[in-house]
C-alpha cells in the first residue's frame, strides 16, 4: 500500500514528506477552503505543493459541464508533470475523464461510493478511483464493506485498455478517519490510502512502542554507568 497525504497545507505536506514514506498529496475543495486559500493563488499553491512531492498530487475541478471540466484539466494538467486532475463521479465527470484520459492526463474519479460508479469510472478511463469510507460511515452504513466490494469488482478485470498508457488503475482509500481504516484498507488490497495527517501521526503511534523504547533507554543507562 502506498500513502498519500489528504491536505492542503503545506506544512503538514512537507512534515509527512520528512518521513519518507509519502507517495502523493490529494485535495479537494474544502481542505484548500480550510487553509484559508484564495481563488486566484489555487494554481500557485498546487505548483508550491507539487515542488515538494515527486508523486502524484490531485487538484479538483469544481466545473459542473463536461466541457468545463475539459478546460479545467488541461489547465491543471499544465501546472506541472504529477497534477492529477480530480473529477466527481458523475456523467458530466465521467465525460471529461474520457476525453482527459485520452489527452494522457491522468484522473482521480471522486465522490465515488459503489460498485458502478467504480466501473464506469475505470471504462471511462480514470487512473485513479478513490471510493469514500468515512462518509459512509457518518450515514450508518459500512464504509470498509463498500470499499472493499470496490476493490474486489475493479480487481475482477483488466483496464489497462482503458487508461492513459495502459497503466494500471489504483484504488485510493479515501475519506480515512482512523489507523484503522489504513489496516482494514490495506488488508483487502487497497492500492493507497490518502490520509489526513492527524491519521497519519497515529498511524506511528503504540503504547507498546513507547513503553519499550523507555526500558531500552533505562537499561542503556545501566550499561552507560555499569
Ligand atoms: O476528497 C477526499 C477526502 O478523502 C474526503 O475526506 P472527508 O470525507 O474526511 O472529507
Amino acid at each position: 500500500m502506498k500513502f498519500f497525504l489528504d491536505t492542503a497545507d503545506l506544512d503538514e505536506i512537507k512534515e509527512a514528506a520528512s518521513w519518507g514514506a509519502l507517495a502523493g498529496v490529494t485535495t479537494n475543495p474544502t481542505l484548500y477552503s480550510r487553509i484559508g486559500g484564495k481563488l486566484d493563488d489555487f494554481y500557485n499553491h498546487i505548483e508550491r505543493i507539487c515542488d515538494i512531492v515527486d508523486g502524484p498530487v490531485s487538484a479538483e475541478s469544481v466545473a459542473m459541464t463536461r466541457d468545463e471540466i475539459v478546460r479545467d484539466g488541461r489547465e491543471l494538467a499544465r501546472i506541472a508533470p504529477n497534477v492529477v486532475v480530480k473529477v466527481p463521479t458523475m456523467v458530466e465527470g465521467l465525460a471529461a475523464c474520457r476525453t482527459l484520459a485520452d489527452e494522457g492526463i491522468r484522473v482521480n474519479m471522486t465522490l465515488c461510493f459503489t460498485v458502478p460508479q467504480a466501473i464506469l469510472a475505470a471504462r471511462a478511463g480514470a487512473r485513479y478511483i478513490s471510493p469514500f469510507v468515512g462518509r459512509f460511515d457518518d450515514i450508518s452504513e459500512n464504509g470498509l464493506a463498500q470499499l472493499e466490494d470496490v476493490v474486489t469488482a475493479i480487481n475482477n478485470y483488466d483496464y489497462t485498455e482503458n487508461t492513459v498508457n495502459g497503466e494500471q488503475i489504483e484504488i485510493i482509500a479515501a475519506s480515512i478517519r482512523s489507523a484503522n481504516h489504513v489496516t482494514q484498507a490495506a488488508l483487502m488490497g487497497a492500492d493507497i490510502a490518502t490520509v489526513p495527517f492527524n491519521v497519519l501521526k497515529k498511524m506511528i503511534q503504540h503504547p507498546l512502542t513507547d513503553r519499550g523504547l523507555e526500558s531500552f533507554l533505562k537499561d542503556w543507562e545501566k550499561v552507560k554507568n555499569a
